[in-house]
């Protein structure tokens, strides 16, 4: 396994956010689902080693972030997209990327240069360099982000939500990229889309409460839905969780409603069921 987490606990103050949690990941693009607060933002810090858990152990391309030596080793390998990232309005998207270069030791003026034209350009920024952070259109800005974490062609990405802002043409590109990285490297990203999930992950973790509630393919968590989804003419009001479609038909999840006729699972289907929250939503 590339990264295994074992036990792994942070509170802040006397909130339990990270709950002895247990993961595994191995190589390839692993989605972390789960609402607001589940703890995803803490766990991708802890493991992007800018935040100290309070117990358990990580081990990270074999690495223990514990041990400060191999800390500093783990952070010359892994590329950090933070959910707000910081950045210097004034400077250009060509300095900001090359200042984290500088950070990241790269050293040689001229090696430096090429790769942050290299990252520049797999984002579809080259034609920016010049530009402003603060001249940049969010979408421009989240892929700002994702350059920098690039830089180096770190073994381990840590992405914390990276499509927020994406239209959904460069939501495909940025599929087509991360996919392409995750041939060869672990990949982990938290995100609210169960669409990317669906389209880009090998597995997913499904977090709840700062523990991990579900671990298992895209496929199998669409699965896990199955029997419990359901189309109807007429509202359900035995189903936990409905919904109406741009068809008119109600969409349910839960119990079987009056008239209900099974409908095909999908991520996001047994997403809502794991968390088990009920709502009605009308679309
Ligand atoms: N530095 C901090 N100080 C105090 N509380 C914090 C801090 N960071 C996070 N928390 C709290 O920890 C809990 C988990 O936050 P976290 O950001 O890890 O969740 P998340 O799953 O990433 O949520 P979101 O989907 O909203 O990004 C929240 O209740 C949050 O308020």
């Amino acid at each position: 396994m590339e990264l295994t987490v074992r036990g792994l606990t942070k509170s802040f103050g006397r909130r339990l956010v990270l709950d002895s949690l247990d993961l595994d990941f191995g190589k390839g693009v692993t989605g972390l689902l789960g609402r607001n607060g589940a703890g995803k933002t803490t766990l991708l810090r802890t493991l992007a080693t800018t935040l100290a858990p309070d117990g358990g152990q990580v081990c990270a391309l074999g690495l223990d972030p514990a041990d400060r030596a191999q800390r500093t080793e783990l952070r010359r390998r892994l590329g950090y997209l933070p959910q707000n990232p910081g950045f210097y309005p004034h400077f250009t998207v060509f300095e900001l990327v090359e200042y984290v270069a500088i950070l990241k030791e790269l050293t040689d003026r001229r090696d430096r240069h090429r790769e942050v034209r290299r990252v520049l350009a797999e984002v579809e920024l080259a034609d920016r360099a010049k530009t402003k952070v603060r001249k940049l259109s969010g979408g421009m800005r989240q892929r700002l982000a994702l350059a920098q974490s690039l830089l180096g062609d770190p073994d381990l990405l840590i992405l914390d939500e990276p499509t927020v802002g994406l239209d959904p043409e460069q939501r495909m590109r940025f599929r087509a990229l991360v996919s392409r990285l995750g041939e060869s490297r672990t990949v982990l990203l938290s995100t609210h889309q169960t669409e990317d999930v669906a389209a880009l992950c090998e597995r997913v973790v499904v977090m709840k409460g700062g523990r991990s509630v579900f671990e298992g393919t895209p496929g199998e968590l669409a699965g896990a839905a199955r029997g419990q989804v359901w189309l109807s003419d007429r509202a359900p009001d035995a189903a936990r969780l409905f919904w109406r479609t741009a068809d008119g038909r109600y969409r349910a999840l839960g119990d079987r409603p009056p008239g209900g006729v099974p409908a095909e699972p999908g991520v996001e289907d047994g997403y809502l069921l794991l968390l088990d929250e009920p709502v009605e939503v009308t679309a």
